[in-house]
């Protein structure tokens, strides 16, 4: 269970999170939904003290992340972000034996126990044929996969991600969020995970927390929060639920009247010709 306090954060003087609470529990995720620059990201950050809160607090399972020590926060916290492609080229089973780190001293070597816990992980992702390949040689979707496995090896049962869809085709967007969705519902882990398409929010989310300017607008079960009212205040555009039979689609169209000769707007109703 994550659960933060009103949190604020600033960068510099300019404030970017005031007062946000959050709770996050086991076996569920939370999705943090938001425009650009809402302090999704900020905030995700504050969750494992990769930046300090300037007011709140964080807890993990009830203990303050202000009592504990960075490598006992990792033992807790799997964090998976962006992974940009590094100067020191790896391959994949080294870089998910880099979750073991927390678990052995500094100048250590990997022991046979954390080899296994990784293959265990790559298996677990559906990816332990890539063991010997080199990690920036992985497609978009292969590198999601190994970063996730990295997060499992790290066995923390708490887990954030920040936008683990990114660039990602549809079939692999449904593909890692089954997956994290696996781990909350079946292995009871916490999972908080940033998102951009309101749409997977809808379908793989316990709960949305909605962020506007740093400040919390919704909070709640998708169908509560994803809704016309909460997300053109926010979002600016004119939005339409379309119910599904196991939920709802979002249709997106802009407010402003479209450029001449723009094709007809998505989610216009159909006309029939005469
Ligand atoms: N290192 C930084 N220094 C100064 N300002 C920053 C820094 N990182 C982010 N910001 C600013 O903080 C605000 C919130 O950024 P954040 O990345 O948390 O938003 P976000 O909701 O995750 O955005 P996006 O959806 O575009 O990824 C933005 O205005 C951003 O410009």
């Amino acid at each position: 269970m994550i659960s933060a306090t009103g949190i604020g954060f600033s960068y510099g003087s300019r404030p970017i999170l005031s007062g946000v609470d959050l709770a996050a529990p086991h076996g569920q995720v939370l999705g943090l939904v938001g425009p650009n620059g809402s302090g999704k990201t900020t905030l995700l950050r504050t969750l494992h003290h990769s930046l300090v809160p300037r007011t709140g607090s964080v807890l993990i399972d009830g203990d303050a992340l202000r009592g504990l020590s960075a490598r006992e926060i990792a033992r807790r916290v799997a964090v998976v972000v962006q992974e940009s492609p590094g100067d020191l080229p790896l391959l994949v089973s080294d870089m998910v034996l880099l979750g073991r780190t927390p678990h052995r001293s500094v100048f250590a070597r990997a022991t046979d126990a954390d080899d296994a816990v990784a293959a265990e992980a790559l298996d677990r992702v559906g990816a332990l044929h890539l063991a010997d390949k080199p990690f920036d040689g992985l497609s978009g979707g292969e590198r999601q996969r190994v970063l996730i496995a990295r997060a499992l090896a790290q066995e923390s049962t708490h887990l954030l991600l920040d936008e683990p869809t990114n660039h990602l085709d549809v079939r692999y967007q449904h593909e890692v969020l089954d997956l994290v969705r696996d781990l909350a519902v079946n292995a009871h882990h916490t999972v908080v995970v940033v998102l951009h398409d309101l749409n997977l929010a809808a379908a793989y989310c316990d709960q949305v927390l909605l962020l506007q300017s740093g400040k919390v607008v919704a909070r709640g079960a998708p169908d509560v929060v994803l809704t016309a009212e909460n997300l053109e205040p926010v979002y600016e555009v004119d939005v339409r639920r379309i119910p599904l039979d196991d939920g709802f689609q979002l249709a997106f169209r802009p407010r402003r009247p479209r450029t001449q000769g723009a094709r007809s707007t998505p989610h216009a109703a159909p006309t029939r010709s005469a």
